[in-house]
């Protein structure tokens, strides 16, 4: 995939987790200093916390904020979005583009939220693009621009890998690598859990957990790693991986992380059914 320069400044309204996470995921690329980075807070402690840690500009007039955007990322939570939305439309100029990260809102009631002048996207980022690392979905609403795409998807070619998928393909995502960092950290509790009942101290059982997770994504990063050979490397035809892994199956956990997936993803589309009739009435 090429790489496309950032237009600064990129925006951040909300200056929540995933703006922050988004934040130091674009300076640790080297490809924004923390001048091309403007957020905006509702709190003033929180302004000061995210100015101190990283040295962006922080401002709470989000109208103020999008003028002269190079990308203007929406990252306030599905409560606030329509009314920041109302705000900072009339301040939007021509060409400008739009990235909304909620789960919950689809492109259909932002585009009509949002002026017609303006590309509209919207992206499923998760946290580890704060270390360089986010694999994130992006969609294209009916009217963008093939600057606004370009744009749009240096921020999180920066932060990791973008990729391009319909709407309905990133509602799925919000329940597999949205929600995936989760599930991937509930299992390595899971794990430290088990090393207790078997009398291990409590510190000694997180280090192993953690390590373990830690070494195995570094294997799994590997270049041409598939699951099916690394599984191979570790499980002696016989020997007590596989008794391990055969109590895994038994017991269900392919069964488990489908329904975490599916009940997230229905939550995810019961939440945009919502806001779609919320979004057809008036204010
Ligand atoms: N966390 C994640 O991993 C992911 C989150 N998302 C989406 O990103 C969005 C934000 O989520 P998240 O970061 O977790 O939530 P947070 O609650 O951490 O962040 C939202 C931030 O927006 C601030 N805010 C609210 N209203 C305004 C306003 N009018 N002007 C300026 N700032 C405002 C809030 O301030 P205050 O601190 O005062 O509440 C808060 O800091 C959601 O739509 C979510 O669906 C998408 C992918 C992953
Ligand atoms: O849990 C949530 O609702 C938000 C959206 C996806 C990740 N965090």
């Amino acid at each position: 995939m090429t790489s496309h320069p950032i237009p600064a400044p990129v925006v951040l309204l909300g200056g929540g987790k995933i703006a922050e996470a988004l934040i130091q995921g674009l300076l640790r690329s080297g490809q924004a200093r923390p001048s091309d980075l403007r957020v905006t807070v509702r709190r003033p402690e929180r302004g000061e916390e995210l100015r101190s840690r990283h040295g962006v500009q922080v401002l709470v007039d989000n109208a103020q904020a999008v003028r002269g955007a190079g990308v203007v990322l929406l990252a306030v939570r599905q409560a606030q979005l329509r009314d920041l939305m109302a705000v900072i439309s009339p301040a939007l100029a021509p060409g400008q583009t739009v990235v909304s990260l909620s789960a919950d809102v689809r492109l259909e009631q932002l585009e009509a939220a949002l002026p017609s002048h303006v590309s509209v996207f919207r992206a499923m980022p998760h946290t580890p693009v704060r270390v360089g690392s986010g694999v994130t979905p992006l969609t294209a609403g009916t009217r963008v621009t093939e600057a606004a795409k370009r744009a749009t998807e240096s921020v999180f070619a920066a932060t990791g890998q973008p990729l391009w998928m319909s709407e309905e393909a990133l509602t799925v995502c919000t329940g597999v690598s949205c929600t995936g960092p989760a599930y991937v950290f509930r299992f390595v509790e899971a794990l430290a859990q088990a090393a207790m009942a078997h009398g291990m101290d409590a510190a000694e059982a997180a280090e192993l957990a953690r390590g373990t997770l830690i070494g195995a994504a570094k294997l799994l990063a590997e270049p041409a790693a598939t699951t099916p050979r690394l599984i191979a490397e570790i499980a002696t035809p016989g020997g007590i991986t596989m008794a391990g892994l055969e109590a895994l199956e038994a017991n269900g956990l392919p069964r488990v992380v489908g329904e975490a997936v599916t009940v997230a993803i229905q939550r995810t589309r019961e939440r945009a059914d919502a806001n779609a009739v919320a979004y057809s009435t008036p204010k």
